[in-house]
Formats: C-alpha cells, structure tokens, sequence
C-alpha cells in the first residue's frame, strides 16, 4: 500500500445519466454501494467515508439545446458540483473513489482532482473506446464520448466552466488501455498526440502486463495519477450491464491484473468506475466485478 496516500477512500457517487441515451445508468452508483463496495474496502484495512451522491437531473425534466452536445450545460454542471467533492476529498486527505453514472462524469473528477493540485495530471484510460471526441466531431452528441478531450482542454469554448478547472490532464501524460473501437476524428488525433494507446490488438500481442507497465510509467508525474475505468474496456461476457458494449474485450482475469499493477505501482492518488447500468445487467454482475475490481486497485492480493 502506497505510503504517499492516505489509507482513506472517500466514496463519491455520481448518478449522472445524460451524456447517452439509455436510462438506468443513473442507478449505477446504488448497484455498485449494493454490491458491497464499502464493506469489501473495510476489509482490506481502508477508512471509508460515504460522501452521498451529487445531484443530477433527470433527462425528462430537460431539453436539447444543442444536439452536437446533448445535455452539455447541465452536464457541465453536475461536473462541477462532483469536482468539488473531489476536490474536498483530496484536502483532506482521502483517495476520491467516484462512482458513475456515465463517463461524462470523468470531467468532473479530473477537474476536481487539477483544482486540489493546483496543477494538471495524469490519467490512464481504461474503456473499449477513447472518448476523444469533441461536439463538433462527436458522431453521436454523446457526452460521454467526450470527457477526455474536454479534460485535455480541447474545444475550451463548448466545455469552458467556472467550477471545472481546465486543462486537468498534461496532454502527455494519457495513456489509453483496452481500446477497440475509435471513431475517424479519434483516430485522426491519436495519429499526433503523445499519447499512448494500447488496443486490444497490442494487448493480444505483448499482454496486459507488460501494457499496464508502460501506461503507468507514461502517466507518472507530477500533480495526480488517476485511474479511470470504464466498465465497457470488460468483454460484454464478463460486463454485460453497460450501454455501449463492444464485442473482443478485456477478460476477467486481464482486468484484475491490469487493477492489481496499478495497486503495486504505489501511483493511483484516485479511481472512478463508470458505466454499470443495471437495468442492461445480469443479476448485477457487472457492479460485482466494478468492486472486485476496485478492491484490486486498491490493494487487495489473493495471498
Ligand atoms: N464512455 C463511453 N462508453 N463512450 C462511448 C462513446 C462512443 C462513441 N465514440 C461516441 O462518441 O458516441
Ligand atoms: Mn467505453
Ligand atoms: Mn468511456
């Protein structure tokens, strides 16, 4: 266990559904906290605080303005409210573990976490897809196929905000892992940033280790280490309970690995799983594994 960071996890839950189309994600921070998050966490010697859930509104209430960007200023919104708990828990000292909600949220929290360092970051990926777009790129206006490129700093003017501190992320310090499915502007801008991007493909090839390894080095650095886990980097077998499922993904036991070398890396000041929707889910196994996964991020060894 990291002597840099506390042995203190602060639960944050982010019940944000509007950065997509399918309902039931908003219920992704219950089923998780119902699949025994807290009491795994306990188990392994952390002191868990319960921060309770920021607000989110629900999609009914409200209307498009700009189908670039569905939903954007009030998804900005609910970002910055979910910074600040972040940013809190950092102040005092807790590892902020945030629970999604869609990965639009992911803005909110590396914001949260580039306000308590007063710097940007770094932040490794994990997620079938980049979610690099911008709205002007975006094939969908789906929010939350964009919150890394709005933590980069890109496209300021869609995603400029006066609780989200902006850029969040040191544009060399990403590192993308599990990624099979790019869209052409995604592609197109990976050709040229310093970024490093391990596919599938490379996973198959030089294997998750030695992937995990590599992303973590590029990421290290100054300000914060994040992990962001979009439970869709899961092949849809062992993760079925998420909206944009992508067939050839990581297995379970992949996964656990790639957790459990960012335990031993001693780098992770923070984590976010995002994406467990139950109402796609089998008996809620995919917020199962989310905290099986968790607990090995944070340093839970079978021995
Ligand atoms: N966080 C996610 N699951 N993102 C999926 C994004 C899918 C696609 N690239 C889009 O922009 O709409
Ligand atoms: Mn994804
Ligand atoms: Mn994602």
């Amino acid at each position: 266990m990291s002597s840099e960071h506390a042995k203190a996890v602060s639960i944050i839950g982010a019940p944000l559904d509007l950065g997509q189309t399918r309902r039931g994600v908003d219920m992704g921070p219950s089923a998780i906290r119902y699949a025994g998050l807290e009491e795994r966490l306990a188990e392994i010697g952390y002191a868990v605080t319960e921060r309770g859930n920021v607000a989110a509104p629900e999609p009914e209430a409200l209307t498009v303005r700009d189908a670039r960007a569905r939903y954007l200023p009030e998804i900005l919104d609910a970002c910055a409210a979910l910074a600040a708990l972040v940013e809190g828990a950092v102040r005092e000292g807790a590892r902020p573990l945030v629970l999604g909600g869609d990965h639009a949220i992911a803005l909110g929290t590396l914001a949260g976490l580039a306000a308590a360092a007063g710097q940007p970051g770094g932040v490794i990926w994990i997620d079938a897809h980049g979610d690099l777009n911008t709205p002007e790129t975006s094939p969908s206006g789906n929010v939350h196929g964009m919150p890394l490129a709005a933590a980069l700093g890109r496209a300021p003017e869609w995603f400029r905000h006066d609780g989200l501190a902006l850029p969040a992320v040191t544009p060399s310090r990403v590192a993308l892992v599990g990624i099979r499915s790019l869209d052409p502007a995604e592609r197109a801008y990976l050709r040229d940033a310093d970024i490093r991007v391990f596919t599938m493909s490379d996973i198959d090839r030089i294997g998750i280790e030695r992937a995990v390894r590599e992303a973590l080095d590029h990421v290290a650095g100054p300000g914060f280490v994040h992990a962001s886990l979009d439970l869709d980097s899961l092949d849809p077998e062992v993760a079925p309970g998420v909206g944009t499922p992508v067939r050839g993904g990581l297995t379970y036991r992949e996964a656990h690995l790639a957790c459990e070398l960012i335990a031993e890396s001693e780098l992770l000041g923070s984590l976010e799983v995002v994406e467990a929707n139950p109402i796609l889910d089998r008996e809620n196994t995919t917020a199962l594994t989310a905290v099986e996964l968790v607990a090995s991020a944070l340093g839970k060894t079978i021995l």
